[in-house]
């Protein structure tokens, strides 16, 4: 896709443990074009995080075995070995991140104002790339661009609608409630600029009467600076209300993807059908489809979905097609819902 900034493709991995390899991503894909909210939705254990982990690179190497597939970010190849110093300068600064729990992402030992300070001393986007190769603790942080970043930082506080922000940079985590901390989360993430936010369940962690609003003021504020976000969900009802488009996964895959009104109104693939079938009155969360995720370990040749699928037949035990459902719109399906154009040329989306 030409104008795509982040581009996940056919991404397998998995964790080693004392049960052996379990295949958390098989064959994974993912788009993400700049300035647009992608929701990646799936029941919980699907391998969402572990996607959004990987993007960041943060998943935790001693267990980790990368299979095959890429991930390329504007350019930058974010799995080679070759290209870590360029990794290095989109993590934390073209890509940020908002976590489920903020409160386990602040350290409780230190105030705001000295790890928004932290955070800006190298990751500010006024810092020039590769600065500097001293010991972090020799690493100068000058005074003049101290000031400039503080600055931005108060106008960042103020349009997250952080009330006195002076005063809240001498507070520590405990001190402020669950949705000022997931307010600080966000001004936090955009401060480097970044072309794109990972934000993990967000609003998980707080009153449903502030979910709406974090996620209004994410939207907002992503799209005034033209910034992509990845929002990983299990509230459907939120993905349409902010998403442009959605990215379905099941059991370690893509299985759907299309723009917002499209995917609600022409769920393509038999399991995105089951999904919003199963959303209580109202939207919102996933109350449950009958049946389990395949087990990691030993995954079913073919379509993972086809031991909880009625349509299911003998082609489903093979390798299944992606088919193109309409424009944007891709679906990983022998026996789509609705028509499709045409199967999917590349074996990527296998
Ligand atoms: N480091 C790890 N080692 C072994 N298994 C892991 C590891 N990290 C994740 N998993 C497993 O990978 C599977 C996918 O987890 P992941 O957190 O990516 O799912 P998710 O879709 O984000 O779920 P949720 O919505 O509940 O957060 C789960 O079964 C999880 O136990």
């Amino acid at each position: 896709m030409a104008d795509a900034l982040l581009t996940v493709e056919g991404l397998s991995l998995g964790f080693r443990g004392d049960g052996g390899f379990a295949h958390i991503l098989d064959g994974a894909n993912m788009t993400v074009r700049g300035g647009e909210i992608m929701g990646l939705v799936g029941e919980s254990g699907c391998g969402k995080t572990t996607l959004a982990r990987a993007i960041l690179g943060v998943l935790p190497r001693h267990s980790l075995e990368i299979r095959g597939g890429r991930i390329d970010f504007g350019g930058v190849d974010m799995l080679s070995p070759d290209s870590a110093e360029a990794q290095e300068s989109v993590r934390g600064r073209r890509v940020t991140f908002i976590p489920q729990d903020p409160f386990t992402s602040l350290n409780p030992v230190f105030t705001i104002g000295q790890q928004i300070d932290e955070l800006m001393k190298w990751k500010s986007p006024r810092r020039a790339a590769g600065s500097s190769r001293a010991p972090a603790l020799l690493t100068p942080y000058p005074r003049a661009r101290r000031r400039i970043d503080r600055e931005k930082v108060m106008e960042m506080l103020n349009l997250v609608q952080l009330p006195r922000p002076d005063q809240l940079l001498r507070k520590y985590p405990h001190e402020v409630s669950g949705g000022q901390r997931q307010r600080l989360m966000i001004a936090m993430a955009l401060l480097p600029e970044p072309d794109l936010i990972i934000a993990d369940e967000p609003t998980t962690a707080l009153d449903v009467t502030i979910q709406a609003q974090i996620l209004g003021l994410l939207r907002k504020l992503a799209s005034d600076r033209d910034v992509a976000v990845i929002l990983t969900t299990h509230d459907l009802g939120s993905a349409y209300e902010i998403c442009d488009r959605i990215t379905v996964m099941y059991a370690g895959q893509d299985v759907e993807a299309a723009p917002v009104a499209e995917f609600f109104n022409r769920p393509t693939h038999p399991y995105t059908a089951k999904l919003l079938a199963s959303l209580p009155e109202g939207g919102g969360g996933m109350t449950g489809i009958p049946g389990e995720l395949p087990s990691f370990y030993a995954p079913p040749p073919g379509c993972r979905f086809q031991t909880r699928c009625e349509r299911a037949t003998e082609g489903c035990r093979t390798r299944p097609p992606a088919n193109v459902a309409g424009p944007g719109h891709v679906v990983r399906c022998v026996h789509p819902l609705f028509e499709t154009a045409a199967p999917v040329q590349k074996e990527a989306q296998g």
